[in-house]
Formats: C-alpha cells, sequence, structure tokens
C-alpha cells in the first residue's frame, strides 16, 4: 500500500479558497497512491481561532466537494483532513471526511479531545463522542485529530474495533515537536499498528507549525518523517505487518482489563 501524507503549510497570507484549489490539484498529483492523508483545519489553520466560525461549512460544503472530486480523479482513498463543520442544529465540530476512491463520503469523524483548555477549540467547538474505523482493502483505519494523540485510551478503542493503521491529521505546534514525534512512536509500538501523522508547515495566528508529519510501523520504527516545510511524503507499507507483529509478540493479547482501584494500606485516618 502506497500512502502519501500532504503537509499544506497554512499560512494567513493564501485565502482559503486559493488553499483548497492547490490542495485539490496536489490531491490529483497523487494518482499513483492508495492513501492520500491531508492535515487537521488545513482552510483556516489549527491556531486561526477568529476563522473558525467565519470559514466553518456544512459537511457537503465546497471542502467536501472539492475533496470528492480530487479523490474520484485520483482514485485514491482520501482522508482530506479536517474542516471546521458548522452543524445546521448544533455548535461547529472539528470534522475529519474520508472518501472512497470514487468520491464517496466513506467516514466523518468529529474530534473527540477538543484543544485550548478554557480557550480557542474547547470553548469555540462542540466534541464528537463516537470512534470512527474505515475498512481499505488490506487494512482498517482508525482515525484520530491532532490532541487525541495524547490520550491513548481513544486508540485502544480503535484497536478493540479493528483498527491496524492509525491515521492522525495534525495542526501540531513547533513549540511541542518532541511531544508529536514521541507519542506518535508510542501509539505505533502499544497499539502494534502503523500510524500515519500527518501535520501542517507555516505559521498563522503566530504559532509556527511543526511539520515533521510522520510514518511509524507496528515494531515503532519511523520509516518516513517530512521536514519543516511543505512537503509530500511518500511510503510503500506492507499493511500484513500489522496481524504479523501482533501474532510475534503477543502483547495486546495480555491486557488484563477492569483492575481494582486501589486500597488504602495505610493506618485509617483520624476523624
Ligand atoms: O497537544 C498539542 O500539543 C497540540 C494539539 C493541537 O494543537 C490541536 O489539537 O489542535
Amino acid at each position: 500500500m502506497r500512502a502519501s501524507l500532504i503537509q499544506i503549510a497554512v499560512d494567513e497570507g493564501e485565502p482559503v479558497d486559493s488553499r483548497r484549489r492547490r490542495v485539490a490539484a496536489l490531491v490529483r498529483e497523487q494518482s499513483g497512491a492508495d492513501l492520500v492523508v491531508l492535515p487537521e483545519l488545513w482552510t483556516t489553520g489549527a491556531f486561526a481561532y477568529e476563522e473558525f466560525g467565519r470559514e466553518a461549512e456544512p459537511l457537503e460544503g465546497p471542502t467536501y466537494e472539492a475533496m470528492a472530486k480530487a479523490a474520484s480523479d485520483a482514485g485514491v482513498w482520501l482522508h482530506a483532513g479536517s474542516i471546521p463543520e458548522r452543524d445546521p442544529e448544533g455548535p461547529l465540530y472539528n470534522t475529519s471526511l474520508v472518501f472512497s476512491p470514487s468520491g464517496e463520503l466513506a467516514a466523518a469523524y468529529r474530534k473527540i479531545h477538543r484543544f485550548g483548555f478554557d480557550k480557542g477549540e474547547a470553548v469555540l467547538m462542540g466534541a464528537g463522542r463516537d470512534l470512527v474505523t474505515v475498512r481499505l482493502p488490506g487494512t482498517t483505519l482508525g482515525v484520530a485529530t491532532c490532541y487525541d494523540l495524547r490520550f491513548p485510551e481513544l486508540f485502544r478503542g480503535l484497536v478493540d474495533a479493528g483498527a491496524e493503521t492509525l491515521v492522525i491529521p495534525a495542526g501540531w505546534p513547533e513549540r511541542r515537536r518532541a511531544h508529536w514525534t514521541l507519542l506518535a512512536q508510542a501509539r505505533a509500538v502499544e497499539n502494534q499498528a502503523f500510524v500515519l501523522a500527518c501535520g501542517t508547515a507555516g505559521t498563522h495566528a503566530g504559532v509556527p507549525q511543526a511539520g515533521h508529519s510522520i510514518v511509524v510501523d507496528p515494531w515503532g520504527e519511523v520509516l518516513a518523517e517530512a521536514g519543516a516545510g511543505e512537503e509530500v511524503l511518500t511510503v510503500d507499507l506492507d499493511p500484513a505487518k500489522t496481524a504479523a507483529t501482533r501474532e510475534q509478540f503477543p502483547a495486546l493479547k495480555d491486557r488484563v482489563l477492569g483492575l481494582e482501584p486501589p486500597r488504602h494500606r495505610g493506618r485509617p485516618r483520624a476523624t
């Protein structure tokens, strides 16, 4: 399986419509790939909070239209990264879209863990509740978005639902690049799964982006890593390696679930 991660430069100077056209053209150029992956919130930038409301689109809005067409023109599975989705009956969501090679929507995933603590995405957007997997020929994708990478239980849920390849679009900042690389490898090793993590380049809202999109195999080996700028990172994977790794080193089978909470072992405190 050939995967191409398009690490898009998201800079303020470029109007959203131009970036959308540019990205669609880049997707069309990847017709030799089986799977193409784009980053999180690449229309607005993950840190351009004031743009979320302005540029939010319905699920089947302009980005959906452009990416569905690009996927079918290229004949590839396309994880189109995420958009700020305007739900007519609810809040905004950070929603990822996955298209089949015929341009059909195969899955939509609303980011579960919102970033920003008491500001930004955490207050501007609603939280998704549903885990999402997508069956491709040869592998099952488990999808997550950016800050989700910090929450291992989400990935265990995906593995329990059959995921073999974890796809993580992101808009990760340069300031915490070391966490990005470390966590991508950790998620691959602990889940014995491929990790395809696609970030952004450039600077928006004064936040330099980390770039360094990364592909890690189920043994934790880094198969490919991008630099800091805009780049298409292409890698050939053998999807059978997930099952082989899980068979040869069956750590996932040794999980112990439902542990008891700690009991107080010291002397009872005087009341
Ligand atoms: O967890 C981090 O350090 C970055 C997360 C982030 O930027 C996001 O989820 O948009």
